[in-house]
């Protein structure tokens, strides 16, 4: 049967296209300063060392699950540098920040992408927002970390970034793997949501190497762009539905894995998401495990992950957003501060 001609066979599905702010514009409006460029080094050297070996130190990437309000991710920082400064010689912390959100169907996609939190997905304040909050908590002397989602965001806030993270849902994207080639910090990939640690692992092998991909500059220019490979891919166990994956038996396999790929195994351990079941406390017993498993003497852990925020739990995005409780996760539900602050003392302790 013929079918009936349309007037167009492309675009069908498209609703608009809008400009959007170049790297370079955005980063004329909001320059790196010298304050936020240190933080970012020698954060990034430490997380390098650690991940080596050679600094004996545990790295801990901890924060709300997403940003939504500036003013909120600022008074989390403000806590968390006191922290970071005390307990300097045994942690290297550093916070999430989390604006770029996956989504299993549907849902708010983040700060980044929705900042007016309403569906209009302003992407060019959410971008601005985005790089002026980062470096804002550089220059406070608190290096950040963050999920790198969308492709194109790297060109906008790589120089903020002492660590990244591939999220379960995209550590098989060859689009993802191919950008962790070329990003300047150290990147972590998750394990797969149902589980698969040989994901991660594969996704390692393939960021080392150089890639070339369709990407654009800082002048905006659509690009065929090429890269170096990243050395310092990492795995970040965070369980999957079969349950938790921080325990020895897991981390010995997780290992066993990497060194039969030939890389030297380097694990950190995401506390929430599948190991802890989503149940915000449940992260407290990932962390305990994994910190008397390093205690004991298993160097290959090398850091974790804790989702926490000012005040504990979740909350739904209300459609006044007048009632959005302060200091809550609207994402995933996160630990509050006061065990935040608990949980970092013990480990802490625990380390001496
Ligand atoms: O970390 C946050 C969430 O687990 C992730 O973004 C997926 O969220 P969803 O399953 O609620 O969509
Ligand atoms: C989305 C996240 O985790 P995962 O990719 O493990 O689900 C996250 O860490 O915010």
């Amino acid at each position: 049967m013929t079918a009936t001609l349309t007037p167009t066979t492309e675009n069908l599905n498209v609703t608009g296209f809008q400009p959007l702010a170049t790297p370079r514009s955005m980063k004329a409006e909001l320059p790196n300063t010298p304050e936020a460029q240190q933080t970012v080094q020698a954060s990034r050297q430490a997380i390098k060392n650690i991940l080596d070996g050679t600094d004996p130190r545990l790295l801990i990437i901890i924060g709300p699950c997403s940003i939504h309000d500036e003013a909120q991710a600022l008074e989390y920082a403000g806590r968390l540098l006191e922290l970071r400064r005390r307990y300097a010689d045994r942690l290297e912390i550093i916070m999430r920040v989390y604006p770029d959100k996956p989504r299993t169907t549907v849902g708010w996609r983040g700060y980044l992408n929705d900042p007016h939190m309403d569906g209009q997905n302003d992407f060019n304040l959410g971008l601005h927002k985005t790089r002026e909050l980062m470096l804002k908590i550089n220059s406070l002397g608190l290096p950040l970390a963050t999920e790198l989602l969308d492709p194109f965001v790297p060109q906008y806030i790589d120089d903020q970034l002492a660590w990244g993270a591939i999220g379960a849902r995209t550590t098989e994207s060859q689009t993802h793997r191919a950008m962790v080639s070329g990003v300047s910090a150290p990147v972590g990939f998750k394990n797969g949501t149902g589980g698969s640690v040989k994901l991660a692992v594969d996704a390692i092998l393939s960021a080392r190497k150089p890639h070339t991909f369709l990407g654009i500059t800082d002048d905006g220019q659509a690009a065929v762009v090429s890269t170096r490979g990243n050395a310092y891919g990492h795995i970040i166990l965070r369980g999957g539905t079969a349950g938790p994956n921080y325990g020895y038996e897991h981390v010995e396999k997780a290992s066993e894995m990497l060194t039969a790929s030939g890389v030297t195994p380097a694990l950190i351990v995401d506390c929430s998401h599948h190991n802890s079941g989503y149940v915000h406390d449940k992260q407290l017993d990932a962390w305990h495990d994994v910190i008397f498993q390093r205690v004991g003497g298993d160097t290959r852990l090398k850091g974790l992950m804790v989702e926490s925020n000012l005040n504990a739990g979740k909350q739904s995005i209300p459609a006044d957003l007048s009632e959005l409780q302060y200091g809550v996760s609207v994402t995933d539900a996160c630990v509050g501060w006061d065990t935040t602050a608990d949980m970092l003392a013990w480990a802490y302790e625990r380390l001496a």
